[in-house]
């Protein structure tokens, strides 16, 4: 198996932060989304960004974002990637990517097989497709509620970009849904916190142990 690394994303505060960092989390994600109980405020993204060494990248994660608030999650958090996690178009993903010269990821919810076909519309736009379990219709949050999708469908599925897992993975499925989709990048949210929004340490070193063992 090709070595596996970790996003731990929806981070809040520096105990959490230091945890993710300590134990080996290869990205940190940072939610600009007020619907999200993981969102923060400019003062606080750039207070925990401070503490991220250089070597760990700062993943931003946004819906539908419009370039105002992109442009001051991105100046405060110094972010070295963009998660797109809305509704964007191949068109707005480049124009993003041409604004701000940094990695975009853009988000694919999956709930089907072909949901999968929709990545292909990002090639040349987004650096990183990151497939995630679909929410439903009316749910408040289109990502990080811990709902997985059937992985069997990423089995041997081959794809032209670099791409990362998430939806609802944790300590106890992450081998599991590395062996089946061949990921080697893991993101997780839910999977790390004891309730929505709020992380737990010890959750993040285990997460990331299984994730060292594999
Ligand atoms: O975490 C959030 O609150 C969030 C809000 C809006 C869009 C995406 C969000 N989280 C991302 O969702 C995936 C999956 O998370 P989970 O592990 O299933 O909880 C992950 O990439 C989060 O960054």
């Amino acid at each position: 198996m090709n070595r596996v690394s970790a996003k731990i994303c929806g981070l809040s505060t520096p105990q959490t932060l230091d945890a993710a960092i300590k134990h080996g989390a290869s990205h940190v994600g940072f939610v600009f989304f007020p619907k999200s109980p993981r969102h923060l405020d400019f003062a606080r993204a750039q207070r925990l960004a401070a503490r991220v060494p250089g070597h760990i990248r700062k993943v931003g994660v946004f819906v539908d974002p419009d370039d105002a608030m992109l442009d001051a999650a991105a100046g405060a958090a110094a972010l070295d990637a963009i998660q797109l996690h809305g509704h964007e178009s191949p068109a707005r993903v480049s124009a993003i990517a041409k604004r701000f010269g940094i990695e975009i990821w853009k988000a694919i919810p999956v709930r089907a097989s072909a949901d999968l076909a929709t990545a292909a519309m990002f090639d040349g736009a987004a650096d990183r497709i990151l497939f995630d379990a679909k929410t439903p219709e009316n749910a408040a949050l289109p990502g990080g509620m811990g709902l997985r999708f059937d992985w069997k469908l990423l089995e041997g599925f081959r794809h032209g970009m670099p791409w990362a897992l998430s939806g609802g993975v944790d300590a106890g499925n992450l081998a599991e849904a590395a062996r089946i989709t061949g990921a080697t990048l893991l993101d997780t949210s839910s999977g790390v916190e004891s309730a929505p929004g709020i992380k737990d340490v010890d959750k993040i070193a285990a997460f990331l142990k299984a994730v060292a063992a594999l």
